[in-house]
């Protein structure tokens, strides 16, 4: 039988994320080998004609799952029947700026696109934002659209966990496949906490296998929160192609479930879980199944760890203000 594609729409197409991005979801990478998709991006004027070019690209590859690809300016018409949306398309920070600085002039973006996922997307619309400031754009969107139930909202720390997994592996000389069970907690930002002290390597706890807290706190904490920066120092631009893979990790995982012994971090509305206030949309350790994720509970959170959880989640807590006085929320 022949499944019905998947409608996928991607903003900003025509960007450097998106250009990673499209030939993947195309190749089946995002939802499966077995699953047709159809692709509708969203562009603003100025960057049509660039989406058009990347589209002739697609066609260009004959990729047996793609079944088709509309390109708009209109969010409405971009996301009308939308089954999955990554939101990509904003302003990247530059050197010097924090994610944080790109508030107001992304934010005004996700407002509008949330109203159009609300009105138009499919019934089963499941959202990832990847543009910075991912977590509160996020909450904008989600605010923006009261009938799609609060939790098909989501913001990309997909990124921060690779980074964290591969730095793990390369101190502990370990495979990437051997490393399970870190987290991601709080923002998208330089206050996140990469959190190995549930995490294994090899199937021993990841701290105990380290030994090192000064590593763990001098050199793996900060070289995982401020990569982002690191990235933009040395390419003179954002990271995009493992933005972009991170984006096609957290879709497949959300649709496919993660791995028995293993979990993920998202950045998801919080239900209170782990003392991080209800609704802030912040990173949690959570497991997969069945197209529905689930916050990781009753892990042990050591005082090392509650202090920089809640620096994060303060900062959350900030920027939520911050847009409420701007009226984005
Ligand atoms: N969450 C994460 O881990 C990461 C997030 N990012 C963020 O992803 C975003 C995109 O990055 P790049 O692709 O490098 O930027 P880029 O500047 O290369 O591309 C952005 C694209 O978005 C388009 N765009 C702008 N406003 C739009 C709108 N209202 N509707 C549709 N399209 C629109 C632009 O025309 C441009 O083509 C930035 O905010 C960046 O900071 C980047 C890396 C990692
Ligand atoms: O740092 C940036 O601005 C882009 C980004 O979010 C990342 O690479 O983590």
């Amino acid at each position: 039988m022949t499944r019905t594609p998947v409608n996928v729409t991607v903003t900003g197409a025509a960007g450097q994320i998106g250009y990673a991005l499209l030939f993947r979801i195309a190749s089946g990478h995002l939802l499966g080998a077995d699953v047709p998709v159809k692709l509708r991006l969203l562009e603003i004027p100025q960057g049509l004609k660039a989406a058009e070019g990347t589209a002739m690209e697609l066609d260009d590859c004959a990729f047996p799952l793609l079944r088709g690809i509309d390109i708009s300016d209109d969010p409405n018409v971009a996301f009308d029947g939308a089954n999955v949306a990554l939101l990509v398309g904003a302003r990247p920070r530059t050197k010097g700026m924090e994610r944080g600085d790109l508030l107001e002039a992304n934010g005004g973006i996700f407002k509008p696109q949330g109203a159009a996922i609300n009105a138009h997307a499919a019934d089963d619309i499941k959202v990832l934002v990847v543009g910075n400031p991912a977590n509160t754009n996020a909450l904008i969107a989600q605010a923006a659209a009261p009938d799609v139930p609060a939790e098909r909202f989501t913001a990309m720390t997909r990124l921060d966990h690779n980074r964290a997994v591969s730095q793990l592996a390369q101190k502990t000389g370990t495979p990437v496949s051997e490393i399970r069970k870190l987290t991601i907690w709080g923002n998208h930002s330089a206050t996140q906490y990469p959190d190995i002290f549930h995490a294994e390597v090899a199937g021993k706890n990841a701290a105990e296998a380290v030994g090192d807290q000064a590593w763990l706190a001098d050199t793996f904490i900060p070289t995982v929160a401020k990569r982002g920066a690191a990235i933009i120092e040395a390419r003179g631009a954002s990271s995009a192609a493992s933005a972009a893979n991170a984006a096609i990790d957290h879709v497949h995982t959300w649709v496919n479930g993660t791995a028995a012994g293993d979990w993920t971090s998202m950045g998801i509305p919080s239900d209170g879980s782990y003392g991080v206030p209800e609704g802030l949309i912040s990173s949690f350790p959570v497991t997969t199944k069945d197209g529905k994720y689930e916050i990781v509970q009753g892990l042990e959170i050591n005082d090392f760890s509650r202090e920089r959880i809640d620096a994060s989640v303060r900062e959350l807590s900030e920027e939520r203000e911050a847009v409420r006085g701007l009226g984005l929320l």
